[in-house]
């Protein structure tokens, strides 16, 4: 396929709600995303890059300086590309997987397009429709979090995960099993806020029966996570850790994790991230798709990345009204917990250009 330029486009989304984590608060998403133009089709792309490098060391200054700089070049120098070989020819920079795989996926949207191939059916998707969760912030009172938990009960979600921290972990875990029962699906998020001294503590949410706590504590401390599990009964899911099928292979044989969050963003793209899925599906390690907040775009890809076999828990594909009063995108609407997967070409979405234009802050055409 041939390149003939590389749109940037960055949008602004205000958040319904303030969303607050062990490593900050957003309240308003800027993203980036990318729309590569060939001769047959174009194709999008988001980097799912935070604004400040909180979550990891990516943000989206850097992947916009980082793409127009070295990558997008590095795809110039190589006519007649396609889909699978973008990694490759990217692999000379080091690192910034997020910017990566936003031009990965905008470089595979714009091929299965021209093809008339979803990327569901590329992926290996086996539903049509998958069951979501969502990922509730850490709030100012256990009332207020209760008061949200129930309004995503009612809206359908079917698992629930509550961020946590040193000092609103085990409270609010206590409280949401009091008011909603024991068979609600209930998980927490840490986001690495805690540390190997804090096991026994975090042994007192074993009585709650979650289905797993995520990512507790430094996304460098495989040896810590499989030391702490061995401490506690709930199973250790990484998420911030696991950056390619390697790094699970790895985690995976060392005991660091029972569980695995992919997110095609952290580990350089879908294809990596089919190979996440497939090392963890090798290994009897269940998977379920992470979120970064992203519009409609990264959404739908997320959605059929998590139709495939191995993800076998419901992942943060939540709807779009879960985040946005508007998306970029036609709305994801939640049905009876589930998210439809995209059956159009490539990511079977595109941006509606009245809400492209109101949300854009700024876009640059990089001609190849
Ligand atoms: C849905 C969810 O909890 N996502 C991340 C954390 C997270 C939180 C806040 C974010 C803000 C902007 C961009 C990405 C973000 C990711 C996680 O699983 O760890
Ligand atoms: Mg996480």
């Amino acid at each position: 396929m041939k390149l003939t330029g590389v749109e940037l486009r960055r949008i602004r989304m205000p958040l319904v709600a303030p969303f607050r984590t062990s490593f900050g608060t957003e309240t308003s998403r800027d993203v980036l995303l990318l729309r590569v133009v060939t001769a047959e089709a174009e194709g999008w792309g988001e980097c799912v890059a935070m604004s400040e490098p909180l979550y990891s060391s990516e943000y989206v200054e850097a992947a916009g300086d980082v793409l127009r700089r070295f990558l997008i070049p590095a795809l110039a120098a190589q006519p007649g590309l396609d889909a699978n070989r973008v990694a490759p020819a990217l692999a000379p920079v080091k690192g910034h997987r997020m910017a990566k795989a936003a031009l990965e996926t905008a470089v595979l949207d714009a091929e299965l397009r021209a093809a008339g191939r979803s990327l569901a059916r590329e992926l290996g998707a086996v539903r049509e429709s998958v069951p979501c969760g969502v990922s509730v912030g850490i709030m100012d009172s256990v009332g207020e979090l209760l008061d949200a938990v129930d309004g995503y009960l009612a809206a359908g979600y079917v698992r629930i995960k509550l961020k946590i921290e040193p000092g609103w972990d085990v409270e609010p875990v206590r409280a949401v099993r009091e008011r909603f029962g024991d068979d609600v699906l209930l998980q927490v998020d840490a986001n690495t806020a805690y540390t190997r001294a804090d096991a026994r503590h975090l042994a007192q949410l074993d009585p709650f029966d979650l289905l797993l706590i995520e990512q507790p504590l430094d996304e460098e401390d495989l040896l810590g996570h499989a030391e702490l599990a061995r401490v506690i009964r709930t199973p250790v899911c990484l998420d911030e850790s696991i950056t390619s099928a390697r790094a699970a292979a790895d985690a995976i044989a060392l005991g660091a994790c029972a569980i695995v969050n992919v997110k095609p963003g952290r580990v350089g793209g879908y294809l990596e991230a089919r190979r996440v899925h497939d090392v963890c599906v090798a290994h009897g390690v269940p998977v379920w798709c992470g979120g970064m907040l992203e519009s409609g775009i990264g959404r739908a890809a997320n959605v059929a990345l998590a139709a495939l076999p191995g993800f076998t828990l419901p992942g943060d594909t939540s709807a779009s009204d879960r985040y946005y009063r508007t998306d970029v995108t036609a709305p994801f609407v939640l049905a009876d917990g589930h998210l439809a997967v995209p059956t159009g070409p490539g990511i079977g979405v595109e941006p509606v250009p009245d809400a492209l234009a109101a949300l854009t802050t700024g876009t640059e055409w990089l001609p190849l």
